[in-house]
């Protein structure tokens, strides 16, 4: 069997570590402020604000929860954004994806102050990413690099293949694989002959939402899986890759639940304190 990238142990370790640094942090008095704008009754989002609150708990940092109702308008949102982005006491900002149709994103990311941008998804820092200048970095790209240097996997020269294009996910994995030498390729919902490019992958990351995508004869023999997806299926958590079939032909596998997950939760606060911290060092 592959061995598994144990993404729920490195979480743990970091946000030890974190919790170390944001104690020295208020002993200087600089107190880590986080607000989580969530529009809706999203069940997953309500799951992902609280696994986000107790961590914050843990490590110290303050989360504040805007929630708002599905019939909010974009103007309202954006005006709760200015009103942040004006507060001195808030660091950073992010605002829970999915959100509802009328609300358009990508208006919104324009609002928000790129020094609040927990999530790395104004156009300042997906830009500054892609040039190789790291501002902040979206938390689910970071945790998975952090997870392929943890088992010191090198993507130097290697096939990676990112499946999936979001701008949470698959395009920032895709910076960052290629800022690390990778011949990268990105596949999506219409891309003709998947197969040909997976057989051909050392490094398969997909982040799609398909329980199931990803089989074993699909796969490389010996190559490293990543797998982001998320799926609910007969009350159970799986995520895109068919883990018990491909399991014993890749050389590396993350699980689901305890891979990619746990590591997104600590990297939202790994930027918010790198955030709280910049936000000082400015005064
Ligand atoms: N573990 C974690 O920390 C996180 C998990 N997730 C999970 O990852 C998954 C992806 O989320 P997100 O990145 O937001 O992506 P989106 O849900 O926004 O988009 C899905 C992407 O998959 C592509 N796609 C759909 N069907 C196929 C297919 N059959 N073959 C190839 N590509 C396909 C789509 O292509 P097209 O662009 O052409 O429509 C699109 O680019 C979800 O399950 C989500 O819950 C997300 C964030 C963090
Ligand atoms: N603005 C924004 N930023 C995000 O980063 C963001 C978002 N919106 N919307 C939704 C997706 C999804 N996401 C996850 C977070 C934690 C787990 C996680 O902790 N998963 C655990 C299991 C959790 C459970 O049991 O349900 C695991 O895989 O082990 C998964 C997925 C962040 N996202």
């Amino acid at each position: 069997m592959g061995t598994i990238l144990d993404g729920k142990a490195l979480a743990k370790l970091k946000a030890d570590k974190l919790k170390e640094k944001v104690k020295i942090l208020k002993e200087k008095g600089i107190n880590p402020l986080f607000c989580v704008i969530n529009i809706g009754e999203n069940p997953a989002s309500q799951v992902y604000i609280r696994s986000k609150g107790r961590l914050a708990k843990k490590i110290g940092i303050e989360q504040k929860l805007y929630q708002l109702p599905t019939n909010t308008q974009e103007s309202e949102v954006a005006e709760l954004i200015k009103k942040l982005n004006a507060d001195p006491s808030v660091d950073g900002m992010m605002i829970q994806l999915p959100v509802p149709e009328q609300i358009n994103i990508t208006n919104l990311m324009e609002i928000i102050d790129p020094s609040k941008d927990v999530d790395g998804l104004t156009p300042a820092n997906s830009g500054r990413l892609w040039q190789g200048h790291h501002f902040v970095e979206p938390a689910t790209p970071d945790g998975i690099i952090a997870l392929i240097d943890h088992y010191q996997i090198d993507l130097e020269g290697k096939n990676v293949v990112v499946i999936g294009r979001s701008d949470i996910v698959g395009k920032p994995i895709a910076a960052l694989a290629l800022e690390r030498n990778a011949t990268v390729t990105i596949l999506h919902s219409k891309t003709q002959n998947p197969e040909f490019y997976l057989k051909h992958a050392d490094v398969i990351i997909s982040a799609v939402g398909q329980a199931n995508l990803i089989k074993a004869d699909m796969i490389k023999e010996g190559a490293v899986i990543v797998d982001v997806g998320i799926n609910h299926v007969d009350g159970h958590l799986v995520g895109d890759v068919d883990f018990d079939d491909v399991k014993n032909k890749a050389g590396w596998i993350t699980p689901v639940p305890g891979g990619v997950g746990p590591l997104t939760v600590e990297f939202l606060m790994e930027q918010v304190v790198k955030l709280a911290r910049r936000r000082n060092d400015r005064k």
